[in-house]
């Protein structure tokens, strides 16, 4: 009790009530849906189950018509041997006729193939319960008969020929309404129906009904559903548009819902199942470690926590700002700033560093765009990992961003290391080749460094090289190092290519970069990477001088 005491707060209670309407919604919905579908398909059963018994009472009518309308046509209008014999062989073709009998002016039977003995006899046990005429049938009347013990039968009667005797046919009533009227029923109505009628017990809650336009009943099960009774069910109706028959099949609601039964329970456990696991899923993923790096990364990126640092690029011969170099620092909500070496390898492995690259562009271009723009001899250079450089769509997604910014694609610089290998090099010389011809130039960046080979790199066709810090480093130290830049500088120009030394830290690097004819370098001798405002102070200040020897050393903002 202590631990639920301390355990659950007013929030853990919300957050519970919360889930379980979350999760309990879709299901409440899903079932109120289902039983939607359920009831209207309960009733379109009904429906054609009522439009089925109809065809089959015009069916079954049209043959008894025929049959007599044929025997009467063949001089069948006495008890002749002759007539007897069509009789018998007219009952046994016409499937719902149960007997054929010559009647007298009075209505009684004077004989049929099928009755023995006198007519008198006959009539003391056959009672006729109600008389119609049938509509759509001229001269043909209908009688509701009761035979001793017997099924009810429905007689039909018309004159035989031109004699004073009629003709009439037998047929049981159940003709009009089997089973079979009402096999579009679900499992549990056909076997309510089924029961009822071969069972003779009244179906529970169930009726159908085949009557004349006069209400006479020629067939029915069931009790009739009144008041509150037919209000709790659908009543299918149909009428016959020859005879004028109608059937009427009323279910009550209870019976079409038990015919969904199995599916609602189906829908239900599918849905159930589908949202367990919608909700282990969830649970998942709101239990992903939250110090998973990759997620780190990917939330600092939607949060606007990397933002660019600008290290300037100076010309080492007069002093002018160049330009300046995009670096990513990753700024924490608690003010910490985190360096690149330690995020961009699992951004490069996770694929991030695509989103951090253009967001940094746009940031650039909101920070100082309208700084570098006003001065079209400012070069802006971005790191572009060599992943980014051999998928043809960052084309695209390059141009979208300086197409709507006031830097121009001549001012943009994107660098390659040569510390990584290049994937594919016929790729990446394409993409090249596409950037530089929206006017974007292509610096490789830490020459020397790499395994690919400077001869390979240059093939890829590109504008500038950085030289990189380890070879300023060994300036005045190393002869090696000295003539490897001095052999880069000499190949650069010789390729129409510029350079850049990075990481100067003293005068004397300085001094002999620019001997061996170096014009541009970067590095903390004159400033570490700056914030974007102290970028745009420098920019500004270094606006009003002219040709300038090298300024002095920035301290670095971070
Ligand atoms: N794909 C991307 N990679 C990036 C991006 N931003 C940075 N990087 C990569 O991280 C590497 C390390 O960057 P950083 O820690 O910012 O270091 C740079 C400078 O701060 C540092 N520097 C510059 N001048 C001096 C100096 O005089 N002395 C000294 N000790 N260090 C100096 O060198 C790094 C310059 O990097 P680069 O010119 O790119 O080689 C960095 O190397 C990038 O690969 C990014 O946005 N995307």
């Amino acid at each position: 009790m202590g631990y639920f005491a301390r355990g659950f707060t007013r929030q853990h209670i919300v957050a519970i009530a919360v889930g379980v309407l979350v999760a309990g919604a879709p299901l409440i919905a899903f079932n109120f849906w289902l039983s939607g579908v359920i009831d209207r398909q309960g009733r379109e059963e009904a429906d054609v189950s009522a439009r089925h018994a109809i065809a089959l009472a015009e069916r079954r009518t049209g043959e008894v018509i025929r049959t007599l309308d044929t025997l009467s046509a063949a001089g069948v209008v006495d008890c002749g041997s002759a007539a007897l014999e069509a009789m018998q062989r007219a009952t046994f073709d016409a499937v719902p006729i149960k007997e054929i009998a010559i009647l007298d002016a009075g209505g009684r039977i004077l004989c049929s193939p099928q009755q023995r003995g006198t007519a008198i006899e006959r009539d003391v046990v056959r009672r006729i319960l109600a008389t119609e005429a049938i509509e759509g049938a001229p001269g043909y009347m209908l009688d509701m008969v009761h035979l001793p013990g017997g099924k009810p039968m429905v007689r039909f009667r018309r004159p035989a020929g031109s004699s004073p005797n009629a003709i009439a046919a037998l047929v049981p009533a159940g003709m009009f309404l089997p089973h079979v009227a009402v096999h579009a029923f679900e499992q549990e109505l056909r076997d309510e129906l089924n029961g009822g009628l071969e069972s003779g017990r009244e179906a529970d809650g169930l009726y159908a009904a085949v009557e004349t336009r006069g209400h006479l009943i020629l067939a029915e099960f069931g009790k009739r559903p009144a008041g509150q009774a037919a209000r709790d069910g659908y009543t299918a109706e149909h009428r016959s548009p020859k005879y004028g028959f109608q059937v009427l099949i009323a279910v009550p609601n209870r019976l079409i819902s038990a015919g969904g039964a199995e599916v609602r329970w189906l829908g239900l456990f599918t849905a159930g199942v589908a949202l367990a696991l919608l909700g282990v899923f969830a649970t998942l993923i709101a239990r992903r470690d939250p110090h998973n790096p990759v997620l780190e990364i990917q939330r600092a990126l939607a949060a606007g926590e990397f933002v660019p640092y600008y290290q300037p690029i100076v010309d080492i011969t007069t002093g002018q700002l160049r330009g300046a170099e995009v670096l990513v620092r990753w700024k924490k909500p608690d003010g910490t700033v985190v360096l690149p070496a330690a995020f961009i390898p699992l951004a490069e492995s996770s694929g991030l560093i695509r989103a951090m690259t253009l967001d940094l562009m746009r940031r650039v271009s909101d920070e100082a765009g309208k700084a570098i723009g006003e001065r079209p001899a400012l070069k802006i250079a971005f790191n572009f990992a060599s992943k980014l450089a051999s998928d043809e769509t960052v084309v695209k997604d390059v141009y979208g961003v300086f197409a709507k910014s006031p830097i121009k694609m001549t001012q943009v610089v994107l660098e390659i290391t040569e510390r990584d290998p290049i994937e594919s090099f016929a790729a990446t010389r394409q993409i090249i080749a596409a950037l530089q011809s929206l006017g974007i130039r292509i610096a490789i960046d830490d020459v020397g460094t790499g395994h690919s080979g400077l001869s390979y790199m240059l093939k890829l066709g590109v504008d500038i090289i950085k030289i990189d810090k380890m070879f300023i480093d060994a300036i005045g130290t190393d002869r090696n190092s000295t003539t490897i830049i001095e052999t880069l500088v000499d190949l650069a120009h010789n390729m129409r290519m510029d350079v850049v030394a990075e990481g100067v830290e003293s005068f004397e690097q300085v001094m002999h970069l620019r001997e061996i004819g170096v014009r541009s370098a970067q590095g903390y001798v004159f400033a570490p990477p700056l914030p974007g405002r102290a970028f745009l102070k420098l920019v500004d200040a270094m606006d009003g001088l002219g040709e300038q020897p090298v300024p002095a050393p920035i301290e670095a903002a971070a």
